[in-house]
């Protein structure tokens, strides 16, 4: 492990995207230095937080009282907690809102919450008034390790997963690892998922670092935040080469053809969190590229063995559910964003830490290999 944070210094990782550049701050207790960092980046805007029920209880009134110190006016939209709410008939009402406050394009929106409120409030930002900044502030390990950065927004379509939406960058991304303190085990597990994700992805070695210091990114502290400031380096920097995913960004999207697939069949709902789809659709990439002599078996059994070790689910009868069979499966896949042409688009790996984007995938085989995982 390398650069553990000093108490009180932030890490500050740039999203080099030009004239769409902006920082992700990460350390405990930033929540205080968001008014501040607001009236510099845009001096006199007035801020409409969007946060979803669970998070407002918690931890709304210092987000608010942050900016009040700061001069800056704010109000507040209110979501139901979960997936359901990246709908159409939410992101309509947080539009609404937003226009009845009179939030106007000099303004913000400030998007507090997990990924669900990230994804939704920044696509909202995206469209009213046809564009306005918008601020990620984090409070799942999964939304301050992934979805907070990159500019990836949407909401579901009954048709699939993230179907409807755009790609617009937050100004700011602030971290504060002191929010993850009330999220529930759970939350936490599915978003150590996509924590894992980045060393399977593309390096090997946190990877292994991870297999080795697991427990003390759960218990908190300087490995934590070590684990969250090297998924948003490597973040940062797939973005910053592929922003709107014309080819490398497709890595981030390891287990996720899979992953959203299930999602999607379980009605995107709590009996399967996008984290946890996703630990089960990066098993099945590294089982499928093993099936296909890509990796030895042991290689996708040493990714199972972590993921099961910290107790995400790594085998379809883990979750407990009446799943459709392969060819829904495949109909759902084929929803995925990354098909061309009608064909899909995997990815999948040469072994841990090197994983590839192919469109060289016999959808035959893959229909019999989820038609045996189903099984
Ligand atoms: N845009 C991207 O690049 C990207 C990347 C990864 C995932 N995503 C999306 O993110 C979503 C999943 O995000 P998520 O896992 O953060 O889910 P989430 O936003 O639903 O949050 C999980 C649950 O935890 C609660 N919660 C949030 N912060 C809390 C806190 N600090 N204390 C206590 N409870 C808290 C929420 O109320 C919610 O019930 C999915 O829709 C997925 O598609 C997007
Ligand atoms: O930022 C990206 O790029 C990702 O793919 C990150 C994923 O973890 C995330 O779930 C994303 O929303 C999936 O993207 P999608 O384009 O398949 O909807
Ligand atoms: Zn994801």
């Amino acid at each position: 492990m390398n650069a553990p944070t000093r108490p009180g210094e932030p890490i500050v990782v740039d999203v080099a995207l030009g004239e769409r550049a902006y920082d992700i701050v990460i350390g405990r207790g930033l929540v205080a230095t968001l008014g501040p960092r607001l009236a510099a980046l845009k001096p006199g805007a007035k801020a409409a937080i969007v946060c979803d029920v669970t998070v407002a209880a918690l931890h709304l009134a210092a987000i608010e009282a942050a900016l009040a110190a700061a001069g800056i006016a704010s109000t507040r939209v209110i979501v139901a907690a979960g997936e359901g709410s990246k709908s159409f008939a939410t992101l309509e009402r947080v539009c609404d809102e937003l226009l009845a406050a009179k939030i106007e394009r000099g303004d913000l929106v400030v998007a507090l919450g997990g990924g669900v409120v990230g994804d939704l409030s920044g696509f909202a930002a995206a469209v009213t008034r046809r564009g306005l900044d918008y601020v990620q502030v984090p409070t799942t390990l999964l939304a301050q390790v992934d979805s907070s950065v990159g500019g990836k927004t949407a909401i579901n379509s009954r048709l699939g997963k993230n179907l409807v939406g755009a790609f617009h960058q937050p100004i700011l991304v602030l971290a504060d690892t002191s929010l993850l303190d009330t999220l529930p085990p759970r939350e936490f597990r599915a978003g150590y998922a996509e924590v894992a994700k980045y060393g399977l992805l593309g390096d090997a070695g946190f990877f292994a670092w991870l297999e080795a210091n697991a427990r003390d990114v759960f218990a908190g502290g300087p490995a934590r935040e070590h684990a969250i400031a090297t998924c948003c380096r490597m973040k940062a920097a797939i973005v910053a080469r592929d922003e709107r995913e014309t080819g490398d960004r497709a890595l981030l999207n390891l287990g996720h053809t899979f992953g959203h697939a299930f999602e999607a069949a379980a009605g995107f709902s709590a009996k399967l969190l996008h984290g946890e789809a996703v630990s089960l659709g990066m098993v099945l990439a590294f089982r499928y590229s093993a099936r296909i002599g890509l990796l030895p078996k042991t290689e996708a059994e040493r990714v199972e063995q972590h993921l099961a070790d910290v107790g995400l689910p790594t085998r379809v009868k883990d979750v407990p559910f009446r799943w459709p069979d392969a060819d829904r499966m495949m109909d759902l896949m084929a929803q995925d964003k990354k098909v061309s042409r009608g064909r899909m688009t995997f990815i999948l790996a040469r072994g841990i830490g090197e994983a590839f984007v192919t469109r060289d995938v016999d959808p035959n085989d893959i229909r019999a290999f989820v038609a045996s995982q189903l099984a």
